[in-house]
């Protein structure tokens, strides 16, 4: 028996993908999505219902997209896209095949402007795409509080799986509560191989259609362009069922997509409009910076006058570079623009006084207000291997209870990086590394944006930390303790333990894994640990003053005469 996806019935019925989804309902039929697929024979009965229902008038498409237009009085508006995923796996290519197919080319010679995104028509409308790949643009845009994309697709080449940053892309769609689409790229090649590409999406939490999850996935090549189109039509299809509006009459709101200093034009600055129209002429506020818009060309290159929601242009006019992700918003004339300027410096500098009293509080004061609440606690985890990373969320799993959550973000290999603070600053998470440490930059941009980057080496120390964030305690402040000191007599070699330095207790005592220094004529010659204590053959935790005993610290150049100070590391009550 032969299969129709739905929103190709849809499609062929001239019914949205709504109204068919509903009449499934009333069917009773079992689906996951727009894009699951039904039996033939189901298929027949629709064909002849909708035949009956439409017999005396058959709707045109444009009452269709007029009804669409009717629901909540504000029109729907294109979708936007960003395309994410790993090194290689095909973004840019995927982009580049869009363009040269899909972007009308008004002029000759068809040059198209590069302002951030560009305007794709497909057979079921326009669609925009952010064309900068990678998620380091979309997270630094929603590091800003903004949201650019409606949609994200998650290129996964077909003869490599789900790589690092594959993982880090779908992460970054997460975050951002979007829709997102797998396209299984590279398709043409002989090693491609899709079904491992979906059962390794599983690992992702994501689940794809054909075993009985949400996630679309669309198998493309973006060499020869197959699938492409299929692709274009599942993004459509989320569009339609979103039902993305924006009210071209209503107040103007854009984000800043990207921004450069040319030398001849001065600042240029890519805005997508999100709501409301962009004119020649406006004064536009961004952050504590106003301009007027001198001129504005579209992603064709074309001088316009104005631009509506979903449209992305570039602007003229700023006198400072504006920063990617700076809400865009317009004033009626410069008085008024100089006044939104005004109380945003006033309101920065308040928040910036309440912020240096508001950092004496501990965290215990914000979840002392949470009581009886569920405690959430965002990770992003770094590890060394994937043995680890899964030995780390095997244990974060047990820990989940009814009013305890962990949200692992992001689990990835290697080290932490600029992005995943991004990412963590966004979604107020706490990033852990396990035998993977941060690199200077990405410490200062933790730093910079409060994100605390922390790397353990031992899994349970990891874990306790998680515990602490859980009860919401402040982190503990330990401080070195004096415990005592030994003067070495004997030096021993033993077979399996190596040196032991045959000492005699001066002063205060020796505690086994207590941190020590070993001074040699008053100069520090190792820091260690006491990784073995004895009295006579017998293991000991500690040996106090006035007696002798057998010390490892692990170090075979330790010598007679040497004095090994040992301390302790004790948790203080910070103050
Ligand atoms: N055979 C084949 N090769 C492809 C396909 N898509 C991309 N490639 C090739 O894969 C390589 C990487 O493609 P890009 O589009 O640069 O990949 P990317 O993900 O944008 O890479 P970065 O920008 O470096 O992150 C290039 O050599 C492309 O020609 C495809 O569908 N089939």
């Amino acid at each position: 028996m032969s299969k129709v996806r739905i929103y190709t019935l849809a499609k062929e019925l001239g019914l949205d993908n709504q109204k068919m989804l509903d009449v499934l309902n009333d069917l009773g039929v079992n689906y996951k999505s727009a894009s699951s697929t039904i039996d033939d024979d189901i298929v027949e009965l629709i064909r002849a219902m909708v035949a009956e229902e439409q017999a005396p008038k058959q709707p045109t498409k444009k009452e269709d997209a007029a009804k669409a237009e009717d629901d909540g009085g504000i029109p729907l508006r294109a979708p936007v896209v960003t395309i994410m995923g790993h090194v290689d796996h095909g973004k840019t290519s995927l982009l580049d095949y869009i363009r040269k197919t899909k972007v009308a080319a008004k002029e000759a010679g068809g040059i198209t402007q590069h302002v951030g995104a560009f305007e794709a028509k497909t057979s079921r409308g326009k669609i925009v795409f952010i064309d900068t790949p990678g998620h380091e643009a979309f997270t630094s845009i929603r590091a800003r509080g903004a949201k650019v994309a409606d949609i994200a697709i998650i290129v996964v080449a077909a003869d490599d799986s789900i790589m690092p940053q594959t993982r880090e892309a779908v992460a970054h769609a997460k975050a951002a509560n979007i829709p997102l689409i797998v396209a299984i790229n590279k398709m043409d090649l002989p090693g491609a191989d899709p079904q491992k590409v979906k059962n390794d999406l599983m690992a992702l939490g994501l689940v794809p259609e054909e075993f009985g999850g949400q996630t679309i996935t669309a198998e493309i090549s973006a060499k020869t362009g197959a699938g492409v189109e299929e692709l274009l039509e599942y993004i459509s299809l989320i569009a339609e069922l979103e039902e993305f509006r924006a009210d071209p009459n209503g107040e103007f709101k854009g984000v800043v997509v990207e921004a450069k200093v040319d030398k001849q034009a001065g600042v240029l600055t890519n805005i997508m409009v999100q709501e409301g129209q962009l004119n020649v002429s406006d004064f536009l506020v961004v952050g504590e910076n106003y301009g007027k818009v001198k001129a504005m060309v579209d992603s064709y290159g074309e001088r316009i006058k104005k631009a509506g929601p979903s449209t992305p242009v570039q602007i003229l006019g700023f006198s400072e570079v504006p920063q990617s992700g700076e809400m865009v918003v317009s004033a009626k004339n410069e008085h008024e623009a100089r006044e939104i300027v005004a109380k945003r410096v006033s309101e920065r500098r308040e928040a910036e006084e309440a912020a240096s009293t508001r950092r004496k509080f501990s965290l215990n004061d914000v979840f002392g207000a949470l009581e009886g609440e569920t405690r959430e606690v965002n990770l992003i985890l770094r590890a060394d291997t994937q043995g680890s990373l899964e030995a780390i969320q095997g244990i974060l799993a047990r820990k989940k209870t009814d009013d305890l959550n962990i949200n692992v973000m992001l689990a990835g290999i290697g080290a932490p990086s600029e992005s995943d603070v991004l990412l963590a600053s966004t979604a107020s998470a706490t990033i852990l590394c396990f035998n993977v440490t941060a690199a200077p930059p990405v410490k200062k941009a933790g730093e910079q944006k409060g994100v605390d980057v922390k790397t353990f080496r031992i899994i349970y120390e990891l874990i306790d930390e998680v515990d602490r964030l859980l009860k919401g305690e402040v982190e503990p402040v330990y401080e070195e303790q004096y415990l005592g000191k030994a003067e070495v007599r004997m030096i021993i070699s033993h077979p399996k333990f190596g040196t032991i330095a045959g000492s005699y207790v001066q002063d205060g005592k020796l505690k086994r894994n207590a941190k020590v220094v070993v001074k040699r004529k008053g100069k520090e010659v190792y820091s260690g640990t006491i990784i073995g204590l004895k009295r006579f053959k017998d293991d000991v935790r500690e040996v106090l003053t006035g007696f002798e005993c057998g010390i490892n610290v692990d170090w075979n150049e330790i010598q007679e005469g040497d004095i090994i100070e040992a301390s302790e590391m004790v948790e203080v009550t910070p103050s």
